[in-house]
């Protein structure tokens, strides 16, 4: 039978939950829309702790069906703040997902008009992998960090089966990964690696085995910032077909829309108008990156010495919300004329803003893709995750960024001195690093380019489609 020229192609979307997992994911859904109008997208959400729905960020987004699964039989189990906490809680939705599935195919799909054409998971959603298998349809993922960290993640199978013992008592061991040129140290691999017998271990090791068995996997990152990665996939044909599609960011801040921090946003930009150019060192740490009391006040006096203006982002481990009670007494008057302490900020705002000119970040990609977009440069304060790898990309391979000394923590109590946030904030500030700058400057220019027309991504994101619709 002759297909109808009209047919239409629906890609389920699951990402893990967190404004830095979906929002990445939906704003590539978009750009699949906008590509391609033969494709249409359905995101599968999940309401956990520490990844809210952000309901004003998807409403704002009509042309993309969300369902939200929920649980009509039993509550989710509680969740554990921990990486095997997130995908205990991501395999116990599995159920919900097959049948919100399902229920899509028999309601809005029709094999002659519109068919599933593929499930896109995330790094950690891929239990939902079964599904497709159950399905005929084939998994890709879209990975939300660096190629080179993804290097890591296809790695899995081999790292556990040569590495023997716990790097937790090894930890300067130097460790070949695939997509880094250099060899790393066992510390900057994700915590949860340090040691085999774990949840956390099992389940990175679960989630890197799955990827590496998919069609397919989309990153977040372009071929001209992380080409030796990339290449060194594509050149492996047991690994899964690499597509760069990024940066994907929300320029728009679609997801920072929410009217409660309306009043803030603008008061924040109202300040930064008023500094002069590349003045203003900018601080912030993700979703989730907090303190302890003693660290803030590090930091505080940190900055407070270096002289530099700042605009600071800051929240603490114990959940208070209260700034003033939080940096050291009398930090907010003295600092009054050149500093601003805040909670949550529009960051990709911030970071677009003339009058910023050195960002210290907990190295989470989305951060450094926005600020690579910006051009502003980096000084890196990896906390957790697989940000220490991001980090050791940025400043060993790539030369992109500047390092704040003493930030890898073996124990609860090391802490990154103040003498060590002055010296990495003056570095970047006065002139020492002319060379990142200009390197930062250069990957400005091609993380532009890569989304025009002909561009890298451009490219990589119509030979996705086609490949989706022929179902390869
Ligand atoms: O006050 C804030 C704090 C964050 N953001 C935004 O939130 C996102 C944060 O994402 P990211 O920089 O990637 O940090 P995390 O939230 O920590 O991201 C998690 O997910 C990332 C992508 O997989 C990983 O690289 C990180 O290690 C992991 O912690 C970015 O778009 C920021 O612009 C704001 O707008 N305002």
């Amino acid at each position: 039978m002759k297909e109808s020229t009209t047919k239409k192609y629906e890609l389920v979307f699951i990402p893990s939950p967190g404004i830095s997992h979906l929002v990445p994911t939906v704003e590539f859904a978009k750009t699949l829309l906008d590509t391609d109008h033969r494709l249409s997208v359905t995101v599968l959400t999940m309401n956990v702790p520490y990844g809210p729905i952000l309901s004003s960020y998807t409403d704002s987004l009509p042309e993309i069906r969300f369902i939200e699964l929920i649980q009509p039989d039993s509550p989710p189990p509680e969740m554990k703040i921990s990486l095997s906490g997130l995908c205990e809680l991501i395999d116990y939705y599995k159920p919900h997902s097959r049948r919100a599935i399902t229920q899509l195919i028999a309601t809005e799909l029709d094999p002659n008009s519109i068919s599933l054409a593929a499930l896109v998971l995330d790094m950690f959603t891929m239990p939902m992998a079964d599904i497709g298998g159950e399905l005929g349809v084939p998994s890709y993922v879209y990975y939300t960090s660096a190629a080179a960290a993804l290097g890591l993640f296809l790695h899995m199978p081999v790292f556990d089966s040569t590495i023997e013992t716990d790097l937790e008592n090894e930890l300067t061991r130097e460790l070949e990964i695939p997509g880094f040129k250099n060899s790393v140290p066992a510390i900057a691999v994700p915590s949860v690696l340090w040691t085999k017998n774990s949840d956390d271990y099992a389940w990175y090791l679960y989630n890197g085995r799955r990827v590496g068995e998919t069609k397919g996997v989309i990153i977040n990152s372009f071929y001209d910032l992380e080409a030796y990665a990339i290449d060194s996939f594509r050149s492996n044909s047991s690994y899964p077909y690499v597509y760069s599609v990024g940066p994907v960011l929300d320029l728009a801040g679609r997801a920072n829309s929410d009217k409660s921090h309306t009043q803030q946003n603008e008061n924040i930009m109202k300040w930064l108008d008023k500094q002069p150019a590349r003045s203003v060192v900018f601080l912030c740490f993700g979703s989730r990156g907090t303190f302890d009391v003693d660290q803030v006040k590090e930091i505080a006096n940190g900055l407070e010495r270096s002289g530099q203006r700042f605009l600071w982002s800051v929240r603490a481990k114990d959940g208070s919300t209260r700034l003033d009670e939080l940096v050291p007494e009398g930090f907010v008057e003295r600092t009054a004329e050149r500093g601003m302490v805040c909670g949550w900020v529009p960051q990709v705002a911030i970071l677009g803003h003339g009058s910023v000119g050195c960002f210290v970040s907990h190295c989470g990609w989305n951060s450094i893709l926005e600020s690579v977009w910006f051009g502003v440069p980096i000084l890196t304060w990896p906390l957790y995750a697989e940000q220490h790898l991001n980090a050791f990309l940025l400043v060993k391979e790539l030369g992109l960024s500047v390092e704040l000394k003493g930030y890898y923590r073996v124990s609860e109590d090391d802490l990154v001195t103040a003498e060590e946030v002055e010296r990495g904030v003056r570095r970047v500030m006065e002139g020492e690093c002319e060379e990142v700058r200009k390197r930062v400057e250069e990957l400005k220019e091609k993380s532009r380019s890569a989304l025009k027309e002909g561009g890298c991504s451009v490219r990589s994101v119509k030979r996705l489609i086609e490949d989706l619709i022929q179902g390869k």
